[in-house]
């Protein structure tokens, strides 16, 4: 309906303001593993609460709320699963998610919007000591832990996407890696890649966790550091660059692009996967919104558009940018050719 047409409604405002009690709420569903009774066939509030260890008339609200938003179906006084929270918020399922929490509700980022305020008169975070690009912050230990779950799906597309499956030799470095899965996913792929990873000394212990279970840890090395000044070596045919330059501004990212060029083998690649905004920048509504997580947290970074990140690209002497969606993800990768 166009705006003119609607009744005016404060619906907009008052869900706003109240958004605080959706986060609250998902936040606690998780921790009592509501979705995962449910899936173990547990449909009414009494057998919930006795799973649960809840009362009723809790289990009752809560889950009453949970199919207003839409997390749960409710028929005949019977509650359900919808195919989102099955796959997703199941504990039992391999593309649980709900870990994610852990990160995405740390004080750390949540701190950050305590005063957005002051970050929009600053133009940055008001966090002490640069947010969560501080050297080390222990952050970064919970994203690995807690968002892995996330990124599993994102790192097998992209493997797959790469066309590398043939077991020619392949050199990658992943900078920034983290949990470690995007390296882990094309080594698992390619039984002749090599991976490099970079990032903190205390992340990449749990990336060489993962490296380990998933058997590639004899084809896995780490760099530790600041991927500003490790030296990264030579000869790459493939860089991962994955929500990693989102956190700086644009020289600051063209100063680690031009590292990254010159540690390509000719006719080499770099993969950035990021929250990329339209160029209006309102849309799509996840990408484009994350630009706020980076006023908040970071001092200058924020969700770039293809035309912005085309330009560090260019004017850092890589040859062309292709843009690809990654459905079903929210993300986007940009290629970008030596
Ligand atoms: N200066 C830095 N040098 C190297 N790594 C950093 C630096 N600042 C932040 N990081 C790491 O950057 C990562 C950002 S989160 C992205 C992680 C992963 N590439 C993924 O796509 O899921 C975290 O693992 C941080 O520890």
């Amino acid at each position: 309906m166009s705006d003119q047409l609607r009744q005016p409604s404060p619906e907009l405002f008052f869900e706003t303001v109240n958004a605080y009690q959706r986060t609250a709420t998902i936040k606690a569903a998780l921790e009592l593993d509501v979705f995962t009774a449910i899936g173990e066939g547990r449909r009414t509030i009494q057998a919930l609460a006795a799973r649960c260890e809840t009362s009723e008339r809790g289990m009752r609200i809560l889950c009453d709320y949970l199919v207003i938003l839409s997390f749960l179906t409710k028929v005949n006084g019977q509650y359900g699963l919808t195919q989102d929270s099955a796959l997703f918020l199941d504990r039992r399922s391999e593309a649980y998610i709900g870990n994610a929490t852990e990160f995405l509700l740390s004080p750390m980022i949540m701190d950050g919007f305590e005063d957005i305020v002051a970050a929009v008169r600053k133009g940055g975070t008001v966090i002490p000591e640069d947010g969560t690009v501080a050297p080390e912050n222990p952050v970064w230990v919970k994203f690995a832990r807690g968002m892995a779950s996330m990124m599993a799906l994102p790192a097998k597309l992209i493997a797959k996407f790469l066309d590398i499956g043939d077991g020619r030799n392949l050199k990658v470095l992943d900078i920034a890696a983290s949990h470690g899965l995007f390296g882990i996913e094309i080594a698992l792929l390619n039984p002749n890649a090599e991976v490099v990873a970079l990032d903190w000394p205390n992340v990449l212990e749990v990336a060489k966790e993962n490296a380990q279970n998933a058997g590639v840890s004899e084809r896995y090395s780490t760099l530790e550091g600041s991927a500003f000044d490790v030296n990264y070596g030579n000869g790459y045919d493939i860089v991962l660059l994955t929500n990693f330059l989102h956190h700086f501004d644009p020289s600051t990212c063209e100063g680690l692009l031009k590292k990254v060029h010159a540690s390509l083998a000719a006719g080499g690649r770099v993969v950035t996967l990021e929250m990329v905004a339209n160029e209006d920048r309102v849309s799509p509504p996840i990408p484009a919104s994350f630009s706020m997580i980076m006023l908040a947290s970071t001092p200058r970074g924020d969700a770039y558009t293809f035309s912005e990140l085309q330009r560090m690209f260019e004017n850092t002497g890589f040859l062309h940018n292709e843009l690809h969606q990654l459905p079903p993800t929210m993300q986007r990768i940009v290629i970008s050719h030596k």
